[in-house]
């Protein structure tokens, strides 16, 4: 079996994606697909839908589905099928060799526009983890077959230079990365202290990929993260500090997006980066309003959070890109404590958001009117640094103040 090695070339794909029952979103999920496959670089040539009870369990399709699509790689010069869901080690070996053409599936496609994304130490070990761990399944099935593998979709990134390992190597490479990758999570935990012992609180952007988390942290605070209308344009969380003009401070975290059927092996990698969320006080959910397949998207971001274990946050749900919506549609989320309608690109409903999470921060604080000793001064350093000063006063009975500050701290001042 020969696998092509289409690295100057531009691929020509055949999506195929199996169809299990009635009215089931396999067209949303196949454009999504073609989505993801042009962001990858390949040319989507065709597409194939099979309607079957299940998923073929040796072949993904079956048999005249795949005449018909050996057929369609002739007739349309293509190079290779992408299929809509993960593929076993058994689907893939048969189909390649039934078809005698590259067959990727959607995991793969996602890995490599993640390989193709990652800047960072940490993004990069997380999908060179990820990618090892998707091939050493299939190493089982395929023998060296697979090691072969030319340029193209699915051999990019930092994996790339790893094919020809054999599987002990990619064990031991496997352990080495997670390893490093403790590392990594060790600062990111830390950083996560510094936070918390500033008593300022944190809200993760979390939401479905494409729908304007970055486009929304660069508004809100000139954090110049890159933002694309691309899907995975991020991959790393950037957090950076958001001061209202209350005077009150939040950290906003920027994280990866989230999508249908996102691959186990990705969320097992990227743990430590998806996992922002559940450190944070507030989940800031960004949702595309104007995309057709809004509520599956919405639906698939709490699937995602509820897998990850994040819960009892306060979530604000932000309906996005308002300014390319015509008419004045209703959307509703039960799920969150306050729905607001923004555009992250023209700062529509920006103002009415920083309130929001004014009110939720001072919630989420005490206030309190006292009279301090000329000698507790110290306390009043402690009111400046992690609450709010309202009002202060020097009498003859001491400082009177008037402040806002954290529960824990509140427990410091004494009576
Ligand atoms: N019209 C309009 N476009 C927007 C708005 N917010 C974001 N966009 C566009 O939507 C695209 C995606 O924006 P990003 O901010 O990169 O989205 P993201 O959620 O960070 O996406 P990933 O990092 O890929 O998950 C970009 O082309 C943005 O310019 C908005 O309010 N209105
Ligand atoms: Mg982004």
């Amino acid at each position: 079996m020969e696998l092509f090695d289409l690295s100057d070339k531009t691929e020509r794909v055949i999506l195929v994606g199996v169809q299990e029952n009635d009215g089931d979103d396999t067209e949303e999920s196949l454009q999504e697909l073609a989505e993801l496959a042009k962001t990858a670089g390949a040319e989507v040539v065709g597409t194939v839908i099979q309607k079957r009870e299940r998923i073929h369990p040796g072949t993904y399709v079956g048999k005249g589905k795949i005449d018909e699509i050996r057929t369609l790689l002739n007739a349309l010069d293509a190079t290779g099928i992408i299929c809509d869901d993960e593929l076993s080690p058994v689907q893939m070996n048969h189909l390649q060799q039934e078809l005698e053409s590259k067959i990727m599936d959607r995991t793969l496609l996602i890995l490599d526009i993640f390989a193709s994304r990652a800047v960072t130490k940490e993004g990069k070990i997380q999908v060179e983890l990820a990618q090892l761990r998707y091939r050493a399944v299939r190493l089982v099935g395929l023998g060296s077959s697979l090691s072969r593998l030319g340029g193209g979709i699915g051999t990019r990134g930092p994996g790339e230079k790893k094919l020809e390992m054999d599987r002990r190597l990619i064990k031991e490479r496997i352990s080495q990365l997670k390893k490093e990758l403790e590392h990594v999570k060790k600062h990111r935990e830390l950083l996560r202290e510094g936070r918390k012992k500033d008593r300022v609180m944190t809200a993760a952007i979390v939401g479905y990929t494409n729908a304007g988390k970055s486009t929304l942290l660069n508004t809100l605070t000139d954090a110049g993260v890159l933002s694309e209308d691309k899907l995975f344009a991020t991959l790393d969380p950037t957090t950076r500090l958001l001061e209202l003009d209350g005077g009150q401070r939040i950290y906003l975290t920027d994280t990866v997006g989230f999508i249908r059927k996102l691959p186990h092996h990705l969320i097992e990698a990227f743990k430590s980066t998806l996992e922002e969320a559940k450190y944070a006080d507030v989940i800031l959910h960004v949702v595309d309003a104007s995309n057709p397949q809004v509520e599956e998207q919405m639906f698939i971001v709490y699937e995602t959070l509820r897998e990850l274990g994040v819960k009892d946050k306060t979530i604000v749900t932000l309906f996005n890109k308002q300014d390319r919506l015509a008419g004045n549609e209703i959307l509703r989320d039960f799920k969150a404590d306050y729905v607001l309608k923004i555009s992250a690109r023209t700062g529509l409903g920006l103002d009415e958001l920083k309130n929001t999470l004014e009110k939720i921060l001072i919630g989420n604080q005490i206030y309190i009117e006292r009279v301090l000793d000329y000698k507790d001064a110290g306390m009043l350093q402690l009111v400046r640094k992690y609450g709010q000063l309202i009002e202060e006063k020097y009498t003859e009975n001491g400082i009177e103040i008037k402040a806002r500050v954290p529960k824990d701290i509140y427990g410091r001042l004494g009576e």
